[in-house]
């Protein structure tokens, strides 16, 4: 069994309870609190800038040229297309992208960007990827089971949001990433290996809590001042 395939496997618990989060269930079924829309795309803004930083230190430990352009062009890819189901989302309800960026991360999207940059401080580009991966994968599996199950139509309102995290863009990022963690992970030690899995394990937690911080609008619990 591929090292991905045991880690699918060894999270399917969480896979699962992301498809039965009820953020995750009002995306398919095109009703969501419009609060806990906002509170998400104000979060997911900053946390894609720590995302795209990550893909900074990736390049900072590959060694080979077709990682390095793979990774730049996800940079492109967060920069230029993960737009579009922001802005999906707001339109849903009526509030400019602009107005809701500059926030500072809730408690949960914080601790999910001091996780993954601290696992990538190790320097080994496998342990990097293997806290990266849940992101993109966890997305594309949303994003497959929500098209199969409701079959949205252009009038859906939430129809590009799943149509890009549907679309084969994401299954070459899951596929490249994937691929790769492969690799690194077979020459990895096996203290290593053991660290990945919980790095990604923990990711795969943090996705979730990531829905369930949206949807409970979980905030400090003394309210920061936007820093702008
Ligand atoms: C919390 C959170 N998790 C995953 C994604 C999805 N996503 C983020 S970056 C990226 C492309 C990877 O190269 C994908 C698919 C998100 N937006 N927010």
């Amino acid at each position: 069994m591929k090292f991905t395939e045991e880690l699918r496997e060894e999270n399917k618990d969480i896979f699962q309870a992301i498809f039965h989060h009820p953020f995750v269930r009002g995306l398919g079924e095109g009703e969501l609190p419009e609060d806990a829309v906002a509170h998400y795309v104000k979060a997911d803004y900053e946390y894609l800038n720590t995302f795209m930083q990550l893909y900074g230190t990736a390049i900072s430990q590959s060694k080979k040229r077709e990682d390095i352009s793979f990774f730049q062009g996800q940079v492109a890819f967060v920069l230029g297309d993960e737009i579009h189901p922001h802005r999906n989302l707001c339109e849903y309800i009526g509030i400019p992208y602009e107005q809701l960026q500059g926030f500072p991360l809730p408690p949960t999207a914080d601790h999910y960007r001091t996780h993954m940059k601290s696992v990538a401080t190790d320097g080994l580009l496998g342990k990097t990827i293997a806290a990266m991966l849940p992101c993109p994968w966890t997305y594309q599996e949303i994003g497959r089971e929500l098209k199969e199950e409701f079959a949205p139509e252009a009038e859906h309102p939430f129809f590009e949001w799943i149509d890009f995290y549907a679309a084969d863009s994401i299954d070459e990022t899951v596929d490249y990433l994937k691929k790769r963690l492969d690799e690194e992970a077979e020459a990895a030690s096996p203290e290593d290996r053991q660290l990945m899995k919980e790095a990604f394990r923990k990711s795969c937690q943090l996705e979730y809590a990531f829905w369930e911080m949206s949807y409970t609008k979980e905030d400090w619990p003394i309210r920061e001042e936007v820093l702008k």
